[in-house]
Order: structure tokens, then C-alpha cells, then sequence
């Protein structure tokens, strides 16, 4: 019975006549044997008949629970349709969602509660060797800000997909979600909610808690690269500041958007040509996502030979309280070095609440590259996004607030406002868009180019920290592989159906990096090369092993 119900063994139907004998399973199953390519059939049948993506998104979390094998090659064969709806888009329904639609325990729950029982609770984690965790405390999901345990479903889709582009194996991760109350009225006043039902814990409690996670993950789980995810800002920093070099660990939202941007913006260019120490840069959002890209684009300026004073001087800044300068008071030590010099921005018209908004930085700075980090859905108006156009050639536009209802501009109105001289990237999946005679791609800038990627880089170069050297070498591997370097209407971005091929790439790129840096030990290229390819799951039947019945009888024996 163990063998039909655990997700990593289960082959359902397609256990062989011959199995079905040796483990006693003949009863248990309808008769018919059938290959993986039947069972990926009717799986595909019975997701067509779901009447919506919520429903799509909790049948695929179901077979995911049932038969890991089964619901990795489903979706990878059908990976176009069926990323938006294990990931985001839909995912941030299935957070919002998660207590109505909760079924079966995967991943952990550490709460604030049982705090003095951490290392405990880790090891209750359902398996043995993990190389990849993700944990959240649900703040800030995608745009939607608090879900409280809900955000689990975060780590779930981010970890799905180590597994599909990366080839992490399942069976090695681990999703995590640090329960420290919900400030979400609605989750509170929620009957039906599952999550420790207090106000967010914060300040010294909620930093010894996190202290006392990172703790038992040192001692549980020593080699094992601990991802970030989805941290509100005032969190999110500090923690990386604290603990990157303690262990192998980064921040997703932080460093993997920013390397995804700067990929975005590095094939950009190689499109229409530009050269990268002469762009301006303007942000609508000083999130710690935005100042993450903004940083690592003016690391790129300065390795292309600008002072660290030029590169600065080519950011603009706006967030919800207008351009970032000097004179305002309310910016963090990170946010202070993009502010603009407030004397030389006085006489700026400050149309914006009083204040200098986006469009009025539009109107003054000829702006090559614009960003969206605001989750305000439309932000990037016509009358910007024309102004922009009206001053350069091929401006680069890149919406990039999740969910779709957040972006700041549709890829087609972009397209439309700029006679098609805009080059487009969006943080969720957008369709092509029909331009004249052509079709134009929207890549998705993502973090989903980079994290799995790193991901394998990190655990087949066998490294013990992550660096931004590791994350900006991924970013130019990244923009390497572009489709658009040969054709100028193919997507910045490799399609989803290459990205599995991409990250052998770019996880070769990371170890490089890792080995210069000496956190890993020196291979020759051949050598880090086999062993990222041979560190590739592929969902796969292979035959059951006796030892993890063994295993699975004994659990049962001590049970
Ligand atoms: O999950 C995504 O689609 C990108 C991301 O990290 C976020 O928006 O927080
Ligand atoms: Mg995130």
C-alpha cells in the first residue's frame, strides 16, 4: 500500500505485471497495465476537463501528490500551458486559496508556537537528503501581499519548477513556510483558515526566530542551498545581509530578478544595439526587487568602465512618494544610493501629488530602459510610454509586477503606442503579439530563468556560498542564449521548451564562477560540464528499488 500512496515511488497503473506480483499490489489496481505515455494521456484528458485554472492548478497539485514521475512529465511535455498554472498566474489564487483547497501535507510548517521545536520539526521533514529548500513567511506573495501560511503554495511552484528546468530531483527538496501569524484581516476573520490565527510577530521575536531557523538548518541540513522567497522588504535584505555568508543561501525576489532583468536588458541591447553604459534607467518601485536589479545593472555599467558616481547617476527612482533624492527622508541605506541630487532636480515639474512622479521624470530624462517593480496594474500609461518613444529609438520596456493584473502595461498596448519599437519582457506570461505581418514574442522576465539554473549549478559544482559573481555570470549566460540575437521577433528570452537545454548552460556558467571564487573545488570545464548534465533528474520510471521498501515496511513495522 506504501508503494501506491508515496508520491516518489508510485507508479499507479504502469506497475508492471511483474511488480504488481512481487509487492503484492495486483488487488490494488485495475488490470490494465499502462505505459508512462498512456498515463500522461489521460492525465492530459482529465486536466482538459477542468472548467478553470484554479481547478487546473489543484488538479495538478494532486497528481503531483499522487505520482511525481507522472505529473513531471505531464507538464513537461506541456510546459507552455501548464507553467502559468503550476506557477504564477494562478499560483497566487492557489495561495489565496490555500486553506479551502488544502489536501495533502507536503513541504513543512515551521510556527511561531512550536519555535523551541525546530530542529525537531526539521527532521520530520519527509526526506532524508535535501539540496534545495524554499521558505517563505508569506508577507509578500508575488503582488499580493499577505497570505499568511498560504504562501506556502510559493516554495511548492518555485520548487516544481528546480525540478522541471533545472532537473533538481524531486525527491531532494524541500518547501518550507515559517508561520508567523498574518496581518490579513480577511485570513484572520477566516473560519476556515489554517495558519496560526495572531498578527505577524516582528521585531526581536521575529528575528530569533528566523536566527533559530537558520540555526537547525546549519545543523540538519549543512550542504543544502536555502532560497528566500517572497519576504517583505524591511525583512528580506537584512536577512540575506546577515546570512549569506553563514551559508549556502540567497534571496530569490533580491538577486534572482535582478540577474533575470539584467539578462532581459543584456539581450535588449544586442537587439537594438545600444551599448550598455549609455543607458538611463528609470524604476517605478524602490522594493528590495527593484533595488536588487538596480544594482546589479550599475555593477554591469561599472564593469563596462564607469566611475561607481556615473553608473548611480544613470538610475531614476520613483516609488509611491515620487523620485528618490537626496532631501527625502524616508529612504533606506539601500534606497540612498540611486537618490538623484535634489538641487538639480528642484526645478522639475512635480505634477505627481506635489511631488516628482513617474511622468514627469519621463518628460526630462530621455529614458532608454523603463522598469515595473509597483504591482500597479496600468502604471505605465500611454502618454509615457509614447513620450519615451518619441525621444528613442527602440525603448525597452519591462512591466514586471505579478500577477497579470498587476503589470504596468499590456504587452499589446506597449507594441501599439510604440509602432512596434518597444522591446517588451513581462514578469507574467503574456500571448504574442500581432504586429503588421509579424507575430512578436513576449518573453517572461521571470526569476524562473535563473533560480533553477543556479540551483543545479550550485549542487553539481558542489558550492558552500552563493555569490552575485555566481548570479551575474548566470545573467550572461542567460543573454548568450537568446533566440532574439538571431531574430529580432523571437522572445528576449529562450522559449519554456528550451530552458531545460539553457540551464545546463548557465549552471556551467555558475560553477565556473564558483570555482574561481574558490567556494567550490577546481574541476576542469569537462568535468563541471558531465556531472551538471548527469545531476539532471528526468521523470522516469525506474525499477522499484527493495530498499526503499525495505524502508517503507519498517516505517510501517515501527508505525
Ligand atoms: O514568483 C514569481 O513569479 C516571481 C517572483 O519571485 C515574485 O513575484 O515574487
Ligand atoms: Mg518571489
Amino acid at each position: 500500500m506504501s508503494l501506491v500512496t508515496t508520491p516518489t515511488l508510485n507508479k499507479g497503473t504502469a506497475f508492471t505485471y511483474d511488480e504488481r506480483t512481487r509487492f503484492d499490489l495486483h488487488g490494488l489496481l485495475p488490470l490494465h497495465v499502462e505505459t508512462l505515455d498512456d498515463q500522461v494521456n489521460r492525465a492530459y484528458q482529465a486536466y482538459l476537463r477542468k472548467q478553470d485554472d484554479l481547478e487546473r492548478h489543484i488538479y495538478l497539485r494532486q497528481l503531483q501528490d499522487t505520482n511525481e514521475v507522472l505529473f513531471y512529465r505531464l507538464v513537461l511535455d506541456h510546459i507552455d500551458e501548464m507553467m502559468p498554472i503550476v506557477y504564477t498566474p494562478t499560483v497566487a489564487q492557489g495561495c489565496q486559496l490555500f486553506s479551502k483547497i488544502y489536501r495533502r501535507p507536503r513541504g513543512l510548517f515551521i510556527s511561531y508556537p512550536l519555535r523551541d521545536r525546530i530542529p525537531e520539526l526539521l527532521r520530520s521533514r519527509p526526506n532524508r537528503e535535501v539540496d534545495v529548500v524554499v521558505v517563505t513567511d508569506g508577507e509578500r506573495i508575488l503582488g499580493i501581499g499577505d497570505q499568511g501560511v498560504g504562501g506556502l503554495g510559493i516554495p511548492i511552484g518555485k520548487l516544481a519548477l528546480y525540478t522541471l528546468i533545472g532537473g533538481i530531483d524531486p525527491a531532494r527538496t524541500l518547501p518550507i513556510v515559517l508561520d508567523v501569524g498574518t496581518n490579513n484581516q480577511e485570513l484572520l476573520n477566516d473560519p476556515e483558515y489554517l495558519g496560526w490565527r495572531h498578527e505577524r510577530i516582528t521585531g526581536k521575536d521575529y528575528d530569533e526566530f528566523i536566527d533559530q531557523f537558520v540555526e537547525a538548518v546549519k545543523d540538519e541540513l549543512p550542504n543544502t542551498c536555502l532560497q528566500w522567497e517572497d519576504f517583505a522588504t524591511p525583512h528580506a535584505r537584512p536577512i540575506l545581509q546577515h546570512y549569506r555568508d553563514e551559508l549556502l543561501t540567497f534571496n530569490d525576489d533580491i538577486q534572482g530578478t535582478a540577474a533575470v532583468a539584467l539578462g532581459v536588458v543584456l539581450s535588449a541591447l544586442r537587439v537594438s544595439g545600444g551599448s550598455l553604459k549609455d543607458q538611463k534607467f528609470v524604476f517605478l518601485g524602490a522594493g528590495s526587487a527593484s533595488i536588487g536589479v538596480a544594482d546589479y545593472l550599475r555593477q554591469a555599467l561599472v564593469v563596462e568602465g564607469l566611475s561607481e558616481e556615473q553608473a548611480r547617476s544613470q538610475f531614476w527612482i520613483v516609488d509611491k512618494d515620487g523620485l528618490l533624492h537626496s532631501k527625502r527622508a524616508d529612504l533606506s541605506a539601500e534606497q540612498q544610493v540611486y537618490a538623484q541630487n535634489a538641487e538639480s532636480v528642484a526645478d522639475w515639474p512635480k505634477t505627481f501629488n506635489g511631488t516628482i512622479g513617474l511622468a514627469d521624470v519621463i518628460g526630462k530624462v530621455d529614458a532608454n530602459v523603463l522598469l515595473g517593480f509597483s504591482t500597479v496594474g496600468g502604471a505605465f500609461t500611454e502618454a509615457i510610454v509614447r513620450e519615451m518613444a518619441r525621444k528613442v529609438a527602440r525603448p525597452i520596456i519591462l512591466p514586471l509586477s505579478n500577477p497579470t493584473s498587476k503589470a504596468e502595461a499590456k504587452p499589446d498596448d506597449l507594441i501599439r503606442w510604440t509602432d512596434g519599437k518597444a522591446l517588451v519582457a513581462t514578469g507574467s506570461p503574456f500571448p504574442p503579439v500581432k504586429h503588421g505581418e509579424s507575430d512578436i514574442f513576449i518573453a517572461q522576465c521571470n526569476n524562473v530563468y535563473i533560480f533553477p539554473a543556479v540551483g543545479l549549478g550550485l549542487v553539481a559544482s558542489g558550492a558552500t556560498r552563493v555569490t552575485d559573481g555566481m548570479l551575474l555570470a548566470a545573467a550572461h549566460a542567460l543573454a548568450e542564449n537568446s533566440p532574439a540575437l538571431k531574430n529580432p521577433t523571437a522572445p528576449l528570452l529562450p522559449v519554456l521548451t528550451d530552458v531545460r537545454k539553457v540551464a545546463v548552460e548557465m549552471a556551467v556558467a555558475v560553477g565556473v564562477a564558483a570555482q574561481n571564487e574558490g567556494l567550490a573545488p577546481k574541476t576542469n570545464l569537462a568535468a563541471l560540464r558531465s556531472n551538471v548534465i548527469s545531476c539532471q533528474w528526468s521523470p522516469e520510471y525506474s525499477d522499484v528499488d527493495l530498499s526503499d521498501v525495505d524502508l517503507l515496511e519498517e516505517v510501517e513495522v515501527t508505525q
